[in-house]
């Protein structure tokens, strides 16, 4: 395009901007001014319902109205329509026809699904495919009512355009605040796919680390609510993440869409919340302590953890058979004596217990069976004659019934559980079976986390199994589709249970395993996933491309897990170049002095969000304080951290999963901290992916020997003093 066609274009759009702007100012005008309806008519209150989230929709698009241009011709039709794009669907009051077209309106799809390399273009009405010629794709940038940029990705008849990547980096350079932002005009073409799969099956992702997982997920959340609109409700969907804090990195996107009320919750807060607070988790920077800063959670052996077998299907398999058993043998085998010659026999009991209320929980059916022996007992002291004879009766029964019912094994789920991995004299000879197969040493780790009055993480999914067994599920509990980000470091054993609650089988289960750094209880492979669902109802996508980092630091970062025998594809970057990453040998005493000139040089580039980058725990912590000590104000991002305020962050290494910064800097680097082994190299490879434009790492004396396995050419050796000296 020429300098007059660009400056016209602009002129152009900058004129379409004005009249949607006035449209929308006087739909909303004429919305605000119908007074709020306060009567008793439904339909009267319907319709004030519907103005009122109109005004909402108009409100939200009156700042950014759209983001794209379609110029589309139907087949059979004479006029090439120009379609605008928004976040929020308007439709123009005067006319009834639409002004700007929701980002998930079928219509939409060939906005991001269209290559340019199709003769046809064509989208998937309700009323059956629709054809046509596409002439343009235009991407357009607004700002507070101002037209920005203007960039076109497709025109029919020329070639080699290449608007849509350069529109792309654009997006991608810019700075990240401290929160994860919508990307509705910037999908890619793999992306739409999984966003607009059909509801009803099991998305299972592999995606390396910044293709973009999470923000998939959020907008495919979105997606179903808008196409399924009449079988999905917000309120009934659940996004799962690793930690409260990654929450709320995450929870301005779904607002940006439009979106609310969806349910979030980690796996652990979820569980505890239905087992209400029988049990008590071991704390999680215990656990973090545990499995990453202990010399020997380095050392391997992870995959014999108990947290393995705990979260097999065959340990479900295992539970399952045990409740099963514990059933036939939980009625007592005695009659009911309420008194002298009024017996409930034992097989009345039986029958009442095996055939009656056999559809019922085994919790509830205890329940219901001592509620009607409560009202046989009531039935039978209507035939004794004098008030003081009948409460005599009545005493001696209800004693009775007590201890009665107290013969019955315990059915809290903990008690259960515990039970699973001991034998007692008194243990039936049947369950001994099942509990002599459990591997021993899982038996004496477990009793051991018992003692202590803690439960592991690995032991949520099958007390909550055993809960719903004896108490069934209520009703709140049911899923339209459940969402699972960072789901390498799920088990079998809670997708399987998860399952249970989910209608259709709808799901969308994402994750990386290169990233799977708490190999003692995730997968270790997604098969293990898909095979839980039949197999027309789960659809595998792989994402390979990754958005977040520049060229350098992704060609760096697959460095570190050269060496892991992961069988997952490496991550391709967007041809988006930064600086050279940057190796820095450093001794402890220059550390203090080299951060606080290190977070002066990224500011004066302008970097919004930093991260200084610890192996430990404590190691976090008492940098903070040096650095308080010297006024240089951090946040400190632990395991109990609720809130992510952005800034510069100090984090433990294992911490940083899905989070995302301007600049990293990874201390200390070094043979001692981050031995030659699998999981040191996964741990490296998410605190590289999260960077987006700066990437430095730390090392005393001697390099890790991961760090060492990178090619010279692949970073940059910095001189300690030149940065000092703010150079
Ligand atoms: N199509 C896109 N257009 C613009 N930005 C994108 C696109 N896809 C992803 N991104 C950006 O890439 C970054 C990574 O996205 P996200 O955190 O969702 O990836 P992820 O796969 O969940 O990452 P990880 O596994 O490393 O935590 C975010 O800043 C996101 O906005």
């Amino acid at each position: 395009m020429d300098s007059d066609s660009i400056t016209s274009t602009h002129q152009q759009e900058e004129q379409q901007l004005k009249l949607t702007l006035s449209l929308i100012t006087k739909f909303l005008q004429e919305r605000s001014s119908k007074e709020r309806y306060v009567g008793d008519d439904f339909t009267e209150q319907v319709l004030d319902d519907m103005n009122e989230k109109a005004k909402e929709s108009l409100q939200r698009s009156l700042k950014e109205p759209y983001f794209g241009r379609l110029d589309f011709q139907e087949l059979e039709t004479e006029r090439v329509a120009p379609y605008y794009i928004g976040k929020v669907g308007v439709m123009n009051d005067d006319n009834k026809q639409p002004l700007v077209i929701d980002w998930r309106a079928p219509l939409s799809s060939m906005f991001y699904g269209f290559s340019g390399e199709e003769e046809i273009a064509f989208y998937e009405a309700p009323e059956g495919l629709v054809e046509g010629t596409l002439f343009l794709k235009r991407n357009i940038v607004i700002r507070e009512q101002q037209l920005l940029r203007v960039v076109d990705s497709f025109v029919k008849g020329e070639h080699n355009l290449e608007g849509t990547d350069e529109f792309l980096l654009y997006k991608l350079g810019e700075r990240k605040d401290n929160r994860l932002r919508d990307i509705v005009s910037t999908i890619q073409m793999e992306q739409n796919q999984i966003i607009r799969a059909p509801k009803d099956s099991a998305l299972v992702i592999q995606g390396v680390a910044g293709s973009g997982k999470t923000t998939v997920a959020l907008h495919r959340l979105a997606y179903l609510l808008y196409e399924y609109r009449e079988k999905v409700r917000p309120e009934r969907m659940m996004i799962f993440a690793p930690s409260t804090m990654f929450l709320d990195y995450i929870s301005d996107v779904l607002p940006e869409l439009g979106v609310g009320d969806i349910q979030q919750s980690t796996f652990p807060t979820w569980v505890l919340e239905r087992l209400e607070d029988e049990v008590k988790l071991r704390p999680l920077s215990e656990r973090y302590h545990r499995r990453f800063e202990r010399q020997e959670a380095s050392n391997g052996g992870a995959l014999e953890k108990p947290g393995r077998y705990k979260g097999s299907k065959a340990f479900k398999y295992l539970i399952t058979s045990y409740i099963a058993t514990l059933e036939k043998l939980l009625l007592p085998d005695k009659e009911f004596v309420a008194w002298e010659g009024k017996v409930i026999n034992v097989s009345t009991l039986r029958n009442w217990y095996s055939q009656e209320y056999r559809s019922y929980p085994l919790a509830q059916r205890k329940e219901r069976i001592i509620a009607r022996m409560k009202r046989w007992i009531e039935g039978e002291l209507k035939q004794i004659e004098g008030i003081q004879a009948v409460k005599d009766y009545k005493k001696t029964a209800s004693q009775r019934l007590r201890t009665w019912a107290k013969s019955w094994n315990s059915l809290s789920p903990f008690d259960i559980y515990q039970d699973l991995f001991q034998s007692t004299k008194r243990t039936a000879p049947e369950l001994m079976e099942i509990i002599e197969s459990i591997p021993a040493h899982v038996k004496e780790e477990s009793l051991a986390t018992f003692k202590t009055q803690l439960i592991d993480y690995e032991d949520l999914a099958p007390l909550l199994f055993i809960q719903f067994k004896l108490n069934g599920f209520n009703k709140e509990d049911r899923f339209d589709h459940v969402v699972i980000d960072e789901a390498q470091d799920f088990s079998p054993f809670q997708v399987d249970l998860l399952k249970e609650l989910v209608r259709g089988g709808s799901f969308t289960i994402l994750g990386d395993l290169a990233q799977g750094i708490h190999a003692d209880q995730g997968t270790l492979s997604w098969k293990e996933f898909q095979s839980l669902f039949p197999q027309t109802q789960t659809s595998y996508f792989e994402l390979k491309q990754s958005y977040r980092s520049t060229l350098e630091i992704i060609e760096f970062a697959n460095h570190m897990i050269d060496q892991a025998q992961l069988g997952v594809s490496k991550a391709v970057p967007v041809f988006r170049s930064g600086e050279p990453v940057k190796v820095v040998g450093l001794k402890d005493k220059e550390q203090l002095e080299f951060l606080i000139a290190w977070v002066a040089l990224m500011q004066d580039k302008q970097y919004q969000s930093m991260a200084i980058v610890t192996r430990t725990e404590k190691g976090a912590r008492e940098l903070q304080q040096k650095l308080f000590g010297l006024n240089v104000g951090t946040n400190l991002i632990d395991a109990q951290s609720e809130a992510y305020s952005g800034g510069v962050s100090i984090v433990p290494i294992y911490l940083t999963k899905g989070l995302e910064f301007d600049a990293v800097i990874l201390l200390n680097v070094d043979a001692a901290s981050y031995p030659a082994n699998d999981l040191e190299a996964k741990l490296l490879y998410v605190g590289c992916t999260r960077a987006l434009h700066q990437l430095w790492l730390t090392h005393r004396e001697t390099p890790s020997s991961i760090l060492g396995s990178v090619p010279h050419d692949r970073y940059e050796s910095v001189d300690t003093q030149r940065i000092l000296r703010g150079e």
